[in-house]
């Protein structure tokens, strides 16, 4: 069933100038599906911003894959960024280095810039930021640089044994991939990470999914909760999906 609701848009009331707020328009019309699946569609100038949280091996970077395939979302993982401005050589690599082997959390200007790189570098307005943010630091930065806070925030929840079990198993090379480490990881998860997933929870942006089972099976779970954006595609087609791209202020 459809509803729809315009509603005076609260994303950038705070916000510094951006590639995506510059020129935004001042309403963001919201789209509402069924009871259950609620999300705001993408409006031209804004980006459409989902977080995918979730504590170490829950499974984001997985599901995130299925995500970019099924909904054409550009990924960014917080986590990626870091260990590809590690192998850069950059003047921050040593640091990040250290902070990831001992996994604690990179302070936040160094990842919400790299964050705010690869989302200004994309042409894509629908963006999933994974492993981002974990903790109200990371929140807050993201806010306050970006100018943007998320549509939808989903937060795969696994218990720790099941999370260690995947970790371990990942057979990645990593440098935070061991059992020493991986403890480290799930305190400081514990510790700063529920701030976070219950502030959006206050918000009622949380998706909480249950992680355990198969791919596909938590897929499934994920699916409804982005299939409005798909099906806005074939009700106005492609073409007028295209127009909510962010178009930069001088070629608007
Ligand atoms: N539902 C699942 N069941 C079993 N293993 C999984 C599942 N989802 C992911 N994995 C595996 O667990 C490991 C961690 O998953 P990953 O997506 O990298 O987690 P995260 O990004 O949350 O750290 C990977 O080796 C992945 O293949
Ligand atoms: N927002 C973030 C994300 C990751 N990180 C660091 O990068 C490490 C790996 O993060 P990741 O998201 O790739 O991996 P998982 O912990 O999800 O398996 C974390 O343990 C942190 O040390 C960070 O400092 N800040």
């Amino acid at each position: 069933m459809w509803r729809r609701v315009a509603s005076v848009s609260h994303l950038f009331s705070h916000s510094k100038s951006t590639k995506f707020n510059q020129g935004a328009s001042t309403f963001k019309i919201w789209e509402t599906f069924t009871s259950e699946s609620e999300i705001p569609t993408p409006s031209k100038g804004s980006p459409f911003v989902t977080f995918v949280l979730g504590g170490p091996g829950s499974g984001k970077g997985t599901q995130c894959a299925k995500i970019v395939e099924a909904f054409g979302f550009t990924h960014v993982s917080a986590g990626d960024l870091l260990r590809r401005e590690i192998a850069s050589g950059s003047a921050y690599g040593s640091v990040i280095l250290s902070t990831i082997r001992e996994g604690k959390i990179v302070p936040s200007q160094v990842t919400v810039e790299l964050i705010q790189k690869e989302m200004e570098s994309s042409d894509n307005y629908k963006f999933l930021i994974d492993g981002f943010p974990r903790s109200e630091e990371n929140r807050k930065a993201f806010e306050q640089t970006i100018g943007a806070e998320p549509d939808v925030v989903l937060f795969f929840d696994c218990p720790e044994q099941e999370m260690v079990k995947r970790v371990l198993n990942r057979n990645q090379g990593r440098v935070d991939d061991n059992i020493d480490t991986i403890k480290k990881r799930l305190e400081i998860f514990d510790e700063l990470n529920w701030p976070v997933i219950n502030y959006y929870s206050q918000r009622g942006k949380l998706h909480k999914i249950n992680a355990v089972g198969t791919v596909d099976e938590i897929f499934e779970k994920v699916r409804p909760i982005f299939a409005p954006l798909s099906t806005l595609s074939s009700l106005f087609g492609k073409d007028h999906c295209e127009e909510w791209k962010f178009v930069p202020k001088e070629a608007s």
